[in-house]
């Protein structure tokens, strides 16, 4: 702790947390509390395609740039094993155009139904800066949808150890599992160990 502090980096802005993304952005609010104070923007920003860590990282410089201050993002994937990590980062067209049963069709020809949830938080200080990335990775299988559809592919997704979907676990036993706050985690320990203070007054 006092390491820390005497560390500390003061940073003028108070940290935005870009998204689109309602959900999303109630789960990063519950699983961070009080541990990181920060603000909200709705932004659908724009997504190269790439790998997760790239688009990631892209996402923050360009929430950087419009926020011009620090900024926090986050892109999620999910991967199937037997496609080679596909559809990934491509997942959200993948569910618009498909559903649930069109992405558990794609593994029909597959044994393997293994497959695993990653997020990628980026972290920007600002508009200049190159940002960090904290991936959380949580493995699991593909299933026949069960459980409420209101959070993406929540109902498809079984994580390993468990006999429920995402979407059937009570909200607190995901929000310690998953592939959310496994990054969330990296993303506390970086900023407890950079010290940052963040000026809320803005
Ligand atoms: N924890 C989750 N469980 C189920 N579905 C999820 C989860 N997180 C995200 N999704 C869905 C929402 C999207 O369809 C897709 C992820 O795409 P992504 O680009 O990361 O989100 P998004 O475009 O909705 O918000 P953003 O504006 O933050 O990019 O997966
Ligand atoms: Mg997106």
């Amino acid at each position: 702790m006092a390491a820390a502090a005497s560390r500390a980096v003061l940073v003028s802005r108070p940290v935005t947390f870009v998204t689109g993304n309602a959900k999303k952005l109630e789960e990063v609010k519950s699983i961070l509390g009080q541990s990181i104070p920060f603000q909200s923007l709705k932004l659908d920003l724009p997504e190269l395609q790439g790998e997760p860590e790239e688009i990631s990282k892209e996402k923050a410089c360009l929430a950087a740039v419009q926020v011009n201050g620090p900024v926090l993002v986050e892109d999620t994937c999910l991967c199937f094993n037997a496609l080679k990590g596909l559809p990934g980062p491509y997942v959200k067209w993948f569910l618009q155009k498909i559903g649930h049963e069109g992405l558990n069709n794609l593994l029909m020809a597959y044994e393997d139904k293994s497959a695993y949830a990653l997020c990628a938080f980026s972290f920007a200080l600002g508009p200049d800066v190159e940002p960090v990335t904290f991936l959380g990775k949580t493995p699991g299988k593909i299933v026949p949808a069960r459980g409420p559809n209101d959070f993406g592919w929540d109902p498809i997704f079984q994580p390993d150890g468990y006999d429920q979907t995402y979407a059937e676990m009570p909200k607190e036993e995901k929000n310690k599992i998953s592939h959310r706050s496994r990054a969330l985690d990296m993303v506390k320990s970086h900023f407890a160990e950079a010290g940052y203070n963040f000026s809320t007054s803005n």
